[in-house]
This record gives C-alpha cells, sequence and structure tokens, in this order.
C-alpha cells in the first residue's frame, strides 16, 4: 500500500501532492497542450579522464542503438548475425570494432546493451568499453552529437537523476550512492553501502507509513465524525501513534550527530598552552612534518589542518596556535581561532608540558626524577587552556623525556584541581552517564615516543566508542545527512502540534498529520522540490 501510494506522489518530482491539480483539471490542460519533446540521448565517460587500462563510455537515451548500428562492427574474424546487425544481445558482453562514423577504425572493446526495462535510466543504454586513453575517449565527445540533434553530454549526476525519476532509487539511495564514491575511509565507505542499499529508505518509508495511518484515522474522523459507532476511540488511536512516532524520531536525532560526522570527517583539536608539543604530536600522528616545530613559545600562528585515515575513520586534526594572554594582533587572531575550533571539534586533545604543570622552585627543565618528587603538588594550567577543558577532553601530559614522570600526589593533586575548577565531573558523577569521563591522563615524551602507542591506542578506542556502526546489519540506521534531520525536526514539530490540540479540532489535526506525513516524504524524495534535487545531484561526478 505504501509503495502503491509513493508510486503516484512521484509522478512530477516537483509538486507536492496537496497542491496538485484535479484530475478534470489535468486532462484539460493535456488535450491543449504539445506532446513534450522527446528525451536527450545523453552520453559521458563513466571513468576518470586520465590514461588507463580500460574506460568505460556511457550512453542512454531513445537513440543510444544509433551508436550500436553506426559506430561498432564485428570484432575481427567475426561475422555480424542479422539479429546483432540492428539490435546487440541484451546485457552480454561483446567484442566489437569501434568505428568513427565515417569507418575509420578508433578501437577494438567490449559493448554492453541495457534495454529500458533492465537499464537504471529506464532508457536503452549502451557501455563502451575502450582502451583507457584521453585521446581515444575526446574524440569519441566529439563524434557522437553527429550522431543525431538529440546527442548530448550528460550533466553531473544526470544518469542517477534519470534513476530516480524512474523510481528505481530513492533520495535516501542516491545520497548513498554519492557518499559511496566520496568515501576516502573503511568507516565511510561502510556507511555510504549500508544507504546506497536502501537501509534507511526501508526505515524512512515505515516511519511515513506510520504517520499516514495516524493521519487516515483522523480523516476518517472528518469524514464518518456524525456516525457515533464508528468514530469511537478513533482519535485516541491516532493519538497513540503519533506519540509512538515522536518517540522514535527522538531516539533517531539523539545520536550525537554520529552518521553526520563520520560522513563529513570527525574534528580532532589539538590545543594546549605554546610550546606544549602541539605541533610535534600533529606530526607524529601524520607521519610527516606537516606543522612547524621550534623551540620558540607561538611558533604556530593559524590553524594547521590535515585530513587522516585513522584506523579507518576520517579524522581531521587541526594543531592550534598555544593559548596564552598576547599584546601581539596576530598571534591574538590565532588564539580566537583556536579557541573556536576546540568548541566545535568532536574530540579534544590538551597538551600540557608537564615541565609547566608542575613548576619546579629549583630547576626549570633539566631531567631528573627528583626534582619531580620534590616539586610543589599544585599544577599550574593556564585561565584559557582550563576554560577549553571539559570532562571529555584527553589530558596529553608531554615531555616525560626532560622531567620524569610525576608523582601520584601531583597527579592526584591534578585530579582534584581540575575538580574544583568544574573541569571534571566530581565525585559521584563521575564515569556516570552514557559516556566515560576522560579522567586519566596520556603521559607522553613525543620526543622520545613514550606513550605515544598507548596515546594512539586510546584515541582509536574513544573513536570506535563513538563512531563505529555495529556489524549487525539491523542495526538501527542513523541519521546521515543534515537534510534529514531538518526533515524528521519538521516532523515532530508537526507531530507534536498535533498532539497539543484539543481533540474538537479535527481539521487542524487532518493538516498537521499531512505535513508530518509530507516532511518524511521528502527524505526519500516522495515528496520534493527542484531545488533539494538541484543541490543532491549537482554533487555527483558527470557520467554517474
Ligand atoms: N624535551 C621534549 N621537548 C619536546 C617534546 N615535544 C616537543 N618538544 C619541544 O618543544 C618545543 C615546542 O614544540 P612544538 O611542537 O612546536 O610545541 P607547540 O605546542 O606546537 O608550540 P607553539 O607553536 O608555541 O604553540 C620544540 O622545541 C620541541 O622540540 C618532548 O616530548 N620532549
Amino acid at each position: 500500500m505504501l509503495r502503491a501510494l509513493g508510486g503516484s506522489l512521484r509522478a512530477p518530482c516537483t509538486r507536492p501532492p496537496s497542491r496538485a491539480l484535479p484530475r478534470s483539471a489535468l486532462a484539460r490542460l493535456s488535450s491543449t497542450s504539445r506532446a513534450p519533446p522527446p528525451p536527450p540521448t545523453i552520453f559521458a565517460p563513466a571513468t576518470g579522464m586520465g590514461k588507463s587500462a580500460i574506460s568505460i563510455l556511457r550512453i542512454s537515451g531513445p537513440d543510444a542503438l544509433e551508436v550500436w548500428r553506426r559506430m561498432t562492427l564485428p570484432a575481427r574474424g567475426r561475422t555480424q548475425s542479422e539479429r546483432t546487425r540492428s539490435e546487440p544481445p541484451v546485457r552480454r558482453a561483446v567484442l566489437r570494432r569501434i568505428v568513427a562514423p565515417d569507418g575509420e577504425l578508433l578501437d577494438e572493446g567490449v559493448v554492453l546493451y541495457f534495454p529500458p526495462h533492465s537499464a537504471l535510466t529506464a532508457q536503452p543504454t549502451l557501455e563502451l568499453h575502450l582502451h583507457g586513453s584521453p585521446a581515444l575517449m575526446q574524440l569519441l565527445l566529439r563524434l557522437l552529437p553527429s550522431l543525431g540533434s538529440g546527442f548530448r553530454v550528460a550533466e553531473p549526476g544526470e544518469f542517477t537523476r534519470l534513476a530516480f525519476e524512474a523510481g528505481k532509487m530513492d533520495l535516501t539511495e542516491v545520497e548513498g550512492i554519492r557518499d559511496l564514491v566520496e568515501a576516502d575511509t573503511e568507516a565511510q565507505r561502510k556507511l555510504a553501502a549500508r544507504q546506497a542499499s536502501g537501509q534507511m529508505r526501508a526505515a524512512y518509508d515505515s516511519m511515513r507509513g506510520e504517520a499516514i495511518e495516524a493521519m487516515a484515522l483522523i480523516e476518517a474522523l472528518i469524514d464518518f465524525g456524525e456516525d457515533e459507532g464508528i468514530s469511537e476511540g478513533v482519535y485516541e488511536q491516532a493519538r497513540q501513534k503519533a506519540v509512538d512516532l515522536s518517540e522514535r524520531i527522538r531516539k533517531y536525532l539523539d545520536d550525537g550527530r554520529r552518521g553526520e560526522i563520520l560522513r563529513q570527517g570527525i574534528h580532532l583539536a589539538i590545543v594546549g598552552p605554546p610550546n606544549a608539543g602541539k605541533s610535534s604530536l600533529l606530526n607524529w600522528l601524520a607521519q610527516r612534518e606537516a606543522a612547524i616545530v621550534t623551540a620558540v613559545p607561538g611558533t604556530t600562528r593559524d590553524v594547521v589542518e590535515l585530513a587522516l585515515d585513522f584506523h579507518g575513520f576520517p579524522v581531521h586534526v587541526a594543531d592550534t596556535a598555544g593559548l596564552r594572554k598576547t599584546r601581539d594582533e596576530v598571534e591574538a587572531i590565532g588564539i580566537e581561532r583556536a579557541v573556536a575550533k576546540a568548541e566545535t571539534a568532536d574530540i579534544k586533545l590538551c597538551v600540557l608540558p608537564l615541565d609547566e604543570l608542575f613548576p619546579s622552585s629549583s630547576s626549570s627543565s633539566s631531567s631528573s626524577s627528583s626534582t619531580s618528587s620534590t616539586a610543589p603538588a599544585t599544577p599550574h594550567i593556564d585561565p584559557l587552556t582550563l576554560s577549553l577543558i571539559d570532562p571529555y577532553t584527553l589530558l596529553v601530559l608531554n615531555k616525560l623525556d626532560a622531567r620524569g614522570p610525576p608523582t601520584r600526589a601531583q597527579l592526584e593533586a591534578l585530579k582534584g584541581y581540575l575538580r574544583r575548577e568544574g573541569r571534571r565531573w566530581a565525585g559521584a558523577r563521575a564515569g556516570a552517564g552514557p559516556r566515560e569521563e576522560s579522567d586519566e591522563f596520556a603521559l607522553v615524551s613525543v620526543r622520545d615516543g613514550t606513550g605515544l602507542a598507548q596515546l594512539a591506542e586510546r584515541l582509536k578506542r574513544e573513536v570506535k566508542r563513538r563512531f563505529e556502526l555495529s556489524d549487525a546489519l539491523e542495526e538501527t540506521p542513523i541519521v546521515t545527512h543534515e537534510r534529514h534531520r531538518r526533515h524528521l525536526e519538521d516532523t515532530l514539530s508537526s507531530l507534536t502540534a498535533f498532539l497539543e490540540l484539543p481533540s474538537d479540532e479535527i481539521v487542524l489535526a487532518g493538516e498537521e498529520l499531512r505535513y508530518a506525513v509530507r516532511s518524511l516524504g521528502q527524505i526519500t524524495g516522495l515528496v520534493d522540490t527542484e531545488e533539494v534535487l538541484g543541490e543532491i545531484f549537482r554533487g555527483f561526478c558527470i557520467g554517474k
């Protein structure tokens, strides 16, 4: 029932159903307007334009078979049967000579033909698998328009758009395919593959089904409201359905934006005072000299950001300017940017140099474990740095080699200090809640490598705990796009508005539920606007 409804709403994808014209008006319009022009035959390379073993040229549209007839011949030593003269075999690879319309031999390659019923675009589609020569591809792109006026180069994402318009994919699957092409890491690939396979479509379709059921009950009340026997308890049933659906949507939305963050990359900010070793840590993570390291405090002035594949997760690591009071205008801007980065980061690493954290009256930097044991157990953290530490910040105590390990008393003093300053959860709250407090410290020396493997391991655990998808396919699908979140929030506000109405306002109630159904339909593309489609398909490469 849902699919059938969806199908009827999908047809003119630019027009919402509530504004659809009545049948009689449509009939009048169609009798006076001219027949639409035939669709074009579009073509584009489906593979990159560089040199490669093979490259594929995809052609789709009513005249696609002209390419078979006028630009291909049987392979050397083969004869052409009467049947294959005008139509290639269906979905079977055939070796053919590829020729220009004037007969010049261009290449020998494999040709594949998909008739409308099996082509994703629902149009006759031909694929030429050629040798990967940019010159050959360029020549073919120039020659194809000479086959007829209907031939033109495809726009970005146009093949996929045809598939969407033919009802072979919904918008979440389209986005899934785009994300799969864009995926740089294993976690992104996994997320995109699930979406492309229709897992999210199924979830959103079922939510929409629930909203439609509630709406149908209210519509029934509007139609048969006078009839006592029928209307009894119907409003309550609709209410209950709206309550259950709201609950389900709230759970979806309350996911810490895991899917969206994973898709776009996890933002990790390295913050701390000057000269703490932040740039050195970034370089170690990147395994290259990405940021300048000197002994001069305040060397890093601006945010230095790089993208890493961290154990299969996409991570954008940002090294930031050292935090301190300054009169230097340029440095002050850098510090502002550092604070902004830290505030929007998904994970924060705060690097504190041990020699400054536990200042010793007798020594400044020389290595001696006795210095640390005699140092006063009162840590010092600059107020700006302190303001950026929260219960989830991973504290990296660096320069272990220069200072020796801090004593147990010093670490306890540090914990107490952070709690007193409100930077860690106090007493009973520690470890409570769905997340654990990162109340342990990573003791490292970026210079000699001590503790770095353990730090990387902890970071990996944290990333996995927050962002890893379970391998179970039945896992609740998660929100992967800001667009989906927006429509879910709209749905939720319509359901809330419905639930707040007095029960005699059934016309308004029906209207609110219709909005909810519409918002859910916008996620999969059952109801859509040209703007949304433009935005989604623009993100594709040509040939997809
Ligand atoms: N002894 C020791 N020195 C270190 C260690 N890590 C970094 N350093 C030194 O500390 C100085 C500052 O290092 P950076 O990595 O530039 O520190 P930063 O926090 O980025 O400094 P700013 O640019 O001032 O914010 C350099 O001389 C590094 O060689 C360490 O583990 N031990």
